[in-house]
């Protein structure tokens, strides 16, 4: 199979790995090297998008531009929420919306590839080097769902199909707002059930944005949900993970910004996030917090205090 991966960064490079691995023709572009997109997406039968959620829309607009195959897939394994969309109307679109809409909005007579979302506990470095994994890819059909999953898997990458892309979509773009609130927990130290509360009462919150987003619960519950936040949310591998740890050392968020290594999308997903929420009045504790920390509204240790002294309520 020919397979091109737009986005040379850790993952778009890790995954090029894998697929080279089961014998695929893969060519793997970047803004930054001599190849042309068009010359590396042509006959390309998968383009696999592993773009920051920021670069995401400028590399829709040139892909658009290009000449593709016309049974081409495209998979999106970006973690984020689109900034620039979404209002008291609309939803913010999902990176998989922002290149449906793109094409759509495409020369006519042009393929509109399928579109699948993959997403999972995935930390490149652990991949790298060589240990094993699961992840799950989502589409609108079985078909090509399992023609992802079928170019993906091999003996140290278990690939999942599901039928719930928005779902798997949202999964892991919430998990690293949750992330940088539990790299706060553990960077403040305040222990292990500090931490459990905190990772399960972000599930909920993230099945409550899900669930009003029309995902279904039971996806949250899976690889891209709570299998991606106890990934990230135990791991010090995790930039996310990693900015809230910083930010509990008092660093500021551009010093943190400066010593990271790659891009920690829950800074982005956790704006949009609150934006949503406070429009539709949908409510996320510990997301908030985590937005007031990053705008530099409020210290660690009075998030913690604000989250500890909320009204008591029942658990479900
Ligand atoms: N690393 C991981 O473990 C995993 C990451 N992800 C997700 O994959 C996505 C990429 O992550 P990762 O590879 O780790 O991040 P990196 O920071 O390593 O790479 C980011 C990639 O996005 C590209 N990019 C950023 N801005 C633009 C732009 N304006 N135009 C074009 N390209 C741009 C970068 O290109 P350039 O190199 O030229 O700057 C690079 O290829 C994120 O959404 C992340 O959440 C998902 C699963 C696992
Ligand atoms: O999504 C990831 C693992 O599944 C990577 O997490 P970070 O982006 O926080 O490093």
């Amino acid at each position: 199979m020919k397979i091109a991966i737009v986005g040379a960064g850790a993952w778009g490079s890790t995954l090029a790995e894998l697929a080279r691995e089961n014998g695929h023709q893969v060519d793997l572009w970047s803004r930054r090297g001599s190849a042309e997109l068009s010359t590396v997406v042509e006959r390309a039968e998968i383009i696999l998008s592993a773009i920051a959620m920021k670069g995401v829309r400028s590399v829709m607009t040139q892909l658009k531009g290009c000449d593709l195959a016309s049974e081409v897939i495209l998979v999106t394994a970006t973690k984020g929420l689109d900034p620039d969309s979404g209002n008291d109307v609309d939803l913010p679109m999902l990176p998989s919306q922002v290149w449906r809409t793109g094409f759509a909005s495409g020369a006519v007579g042009k393929p509109h590839p399928a579109i699948a979302i993959l997403s999972g506990p995935n930390l490149s470095k652990e991949i790298r080097r060589g240990l094993p994994a699961a992840s799950v890819v989502a589409s609108e059909t079985l078909e090509t769902a399992e023609r992802v999953q079928a170019a993906f898997s091999s003996h140290r990458f278990r690939v999942y199909t599901n039928l719930d892309p928005v779902g798997v979509e949202l999964g892991g773009a919430l998990k690293n707002v949750i992330a940088i609130a539990v790299g706060t927990c553990d960077g403040l130290r305040l222990g292990d059930n500090a931490k459990a509360a905190l990772i399960t009462r972000g599930l909920a919150e993230m099945i409550r944005i899900g669930t009003y987003w029309g995902a279904n619960a039971a996806t949250l519950y899976g690889l891209s949900g709570l299998g991606d936040l106890l990934a990230t949310c135990n791991s010090p591998l995790s930039r996310n993970y990693q900015v809230g740890y910083g930010l509990a050392q008092n660093k500021s968020l551009s010093q943190v910004l400066e010593a990271l290594e790659g891009t920690a999308e829950g800074i982005n997903t956790a704006k949009v996030l609150i934006k949503l929420a406070q429009q539709q009045n949908i409510s996320v504790p510990i997301s908030y917090q985590v937005y007031r920390l990053l705008e530099g509204e409020i210290t660690p240790q009075a998030a913690v205090e604000e989250l500890m002294q909320r009204h008591s309520k029942p658990e479900v």
